[in-house]
């Protein structure tokens, strides 16, 4: 099985152009965070702005609006029920996530269904949390077109598969994509685990080598959801960032335990992602 390493990620990891704009950087758009967890969200958005996405908007509910601007002034924000302004947005983006924080009301199954009928073939699709939740349990078809990542944590992925954790093996997990990969073939599940697990459309299964139990504490696969949007917006193909993005999460919190830190908290690996990535690149 091959294994996500520096080594790999380095190759991911590329310097930028001089002649270059925001433009040539991602726009992204996250979509989450319900009254209770506008933690995610922010989360999510911040990492994605500090792995370098060129241009980050932050759809979530109004309540959030004030912490997102003070905590990120780099994100615009929308009322994540505002179909109209949403209708015309979303066709301008490059990758969207869904989840971290949505929650599973009637409201955030609303915001979910809206959202998985404009996605469109160029753009990829990020799919956490409670947006996996929902699928789930009220069998969303999946969209065809665009790429879809779903990023479950095992839980998630048994209300998803019906696979129960202790059958989570490849075969098993391999038939079930299989079967998906018939109406969209584009369709990459990151497992999160101890040591992730990355399933590409090409049917290769990667395995990280980094990450550590300081990183099992709330918000840390929210973090994971921006960083994998920003490297999927900057670096091509889009499986290599994936894995990429997989791989910088966890060694920068390998770094912070190393550094004597008990628990990895996503709000001091966030600001280290400038710095990380621009060592990889210029190594
Ligand atoms: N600050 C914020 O705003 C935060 C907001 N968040 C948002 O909350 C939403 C719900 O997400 P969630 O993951 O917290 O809850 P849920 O989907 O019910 O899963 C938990 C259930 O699964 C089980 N379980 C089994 N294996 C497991 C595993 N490997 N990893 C994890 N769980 C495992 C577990 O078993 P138990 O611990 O009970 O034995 C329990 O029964 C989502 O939108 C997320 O983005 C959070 O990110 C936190 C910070
Ligand atoms: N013991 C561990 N070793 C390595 N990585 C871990 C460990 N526990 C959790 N993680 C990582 O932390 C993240 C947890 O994601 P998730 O459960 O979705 O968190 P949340 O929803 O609270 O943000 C994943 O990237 C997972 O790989
Ligand atoms: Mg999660």
């Amino acid at each position: 099985m091959p294994k996500i390493d520096l080594k790999f990620t380095k190759s991911v990891i590329t310097k930028r152009p001089e002649n270059s704009y925001k433009g040539n950087f991602g726009r992204i758009l996250v979509i989450g965070g319900n009254a209770n967890f506008g933690g995610a969200i922010i989360m999510s958005a911040s990492a994605a702005v500090y792995a370098g996405a060129g241009l980050v908007t932050t759809a979530t509910e109004p309540s959030n609006f004030t912490a997102l601007h003070s905590r990120l002034p780099e994100s615009m924000v929308v009322d994540y029920s505002d179909e109209t302004y949403l209708k015309e947005l979303i066709p301008t983006m490059n990758v969207l996530v869904i989840g971290p924080g949505l929650g599973t009301s009637a409201k955030s199954l609303q915001i979910l269904n809206f959202v998985l009928g404009q996605v469109s073939a160029e753009q990829s699709l990020i799919i956490d949390g409670s947006a996996i939740t929902l699928i789930a349990e009220h069998h969303l078809p999946f969209p065809t077109a665009p790429k879809l990542i779903f990023t479950p944590h095992q839980m998630e992925w048994q209300r998803l598969s019906q696979i129960a954790i202790a059958d989570q093996t490849d075969d098993q997990n391999q038939a079930v994509l299989a079967q998906w990969r018939q109406h969209n073939p584009n369709i990459t599940l990151v497992l999160k685990a101890h040591r992730t697990k990355v399933y590409l459309p090409d049917n290769s299964v990667w395995e990280n080598t980094a990450g550590n139990p300081g990183m099992a504490t709330g918000g840390s696969g929210d973090t994971l959801t921006g960083i994998l949007a920003a490297c999927v917006g900057q670096f091509q193909p889009a499986d290599k960032a994936v894995l990429a993005g997989v791989y910088i999460h966890s060694d920068i919190a390998d770094e912070l335990t190393d550094d004597g830190n008990y628990v990895t908290l996503p709000q001091e690996i966030i600001p280290l992602l400038p710095k990380f990535m621009g060592r990889l690149a210029s190594d």
